[in-house]
């Protein structure tokens, strides 16, 4: 069984498929934070922005197997586009919460089958299944990585415990900043754990990619267009 929080068509915010058309599936529940406010303060993860508890939210549910989420999934994509237009590669991203607790390899050979290429979000922390085509691993803090290579590494920053020069070393094919939201809604800060809310972590980020040029910014743009 499959738990969805909610699953819904967009633009990919983030990293380097940034701007892309997706159908994002996510998935409830994480190994890092049950998600409750009130455990946030001492979770693994502390900075979450994300609401992934429950199947409640738009087009979430329960899913017996892979071919009916996938089925699911699959209706979220446009019809095709007019005549004389180049259909896009249709475009699945699985994300959380933690989709590597749910995510196996008959799910994505289902995509595949619907003709998806199939992209994970990912804490790195749980080993990735087989056939994913475009896997971004975003380090928490000390939590020790499970994945060590992938198509990109998509780090949180600043965060104390986890400094861009513990992955800088890894097999990964794109190395991003992206700055931590500390907005409302989004992290309730300890200070001396996470990181100094008086820190512009936008400025922070842009200065550590110039003086590092391995590194490059990845901003939340569905989050500066408000398209999702
Ligand atoms: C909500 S997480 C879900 C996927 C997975 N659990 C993970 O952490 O990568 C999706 C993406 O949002 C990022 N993210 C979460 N909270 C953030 C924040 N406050 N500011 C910036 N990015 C954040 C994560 O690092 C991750 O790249
Ligand atoms: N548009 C959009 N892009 C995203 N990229 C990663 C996201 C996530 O929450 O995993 C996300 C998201 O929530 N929305
Ligand atoms: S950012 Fe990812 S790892 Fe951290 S609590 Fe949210 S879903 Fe879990
Ligand atoms: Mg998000």
């Amino acid at each position: 069984m499959y738990h969805v929080k909610e699953a819904f068509y967009t633009l990919q915010g983030e990293g380097g498929q940034a701007g892309r058309a997706s159908v994002f599936c996510r998935f409830s529940g994480c190994n890092l934070w049950s998600g409750r406010e009130a455990d946030r303060t001492a979770a693994a993860c502390r900075f979450c922005d994300t609401d992934f508890i429950g199947t409640d939210g738009q087009n979430g549910g329960r899913f017996a197997d892979a071919a009916l989420l996938a089925n699911h999934l699959a209706t979220l994509w446009p019809d095709r586009d007019g005549p004389g237009a180049r259909a896009g590669t249709p475009y699945v991203v699985f994300t959380g919460g933690e989709p590597l607790l749910q995510l196996d390899e008959p799910l994505i050979q289902a995509m595949h089958a619907r003709g998806f290429e199939v992209a994970v979000e990912t804490n790195g922390t749980l080993p990735a299944p087989a056939g994913i085509d475009w896997l971004c691993v975003s380090p928490k803090g000390q939590n020790a990585l499970a994945i060590t290579a992938g198509s990109e590494l998509k780090l949180v920053y600043p965060q104390t415990d986890a400094p861009p020069e513990h992955f800088a070393g890894l097999a990964f094919d794109h190395y991003f900043l992206q700055p931590m939201d500390t907005g409302p809604g989004t992290a309730e800060l300890p200070v001396d754990t996470a990181v100094n809310p008086a820190v512009n972590t936008t400025a922070a980020s842009v200065a550590y990619c110039l003086a590092h040029p391995q590194w490059r910014l990845s901003l939340q743009t569905h989050k500066i267009t408000g398209i999702d």
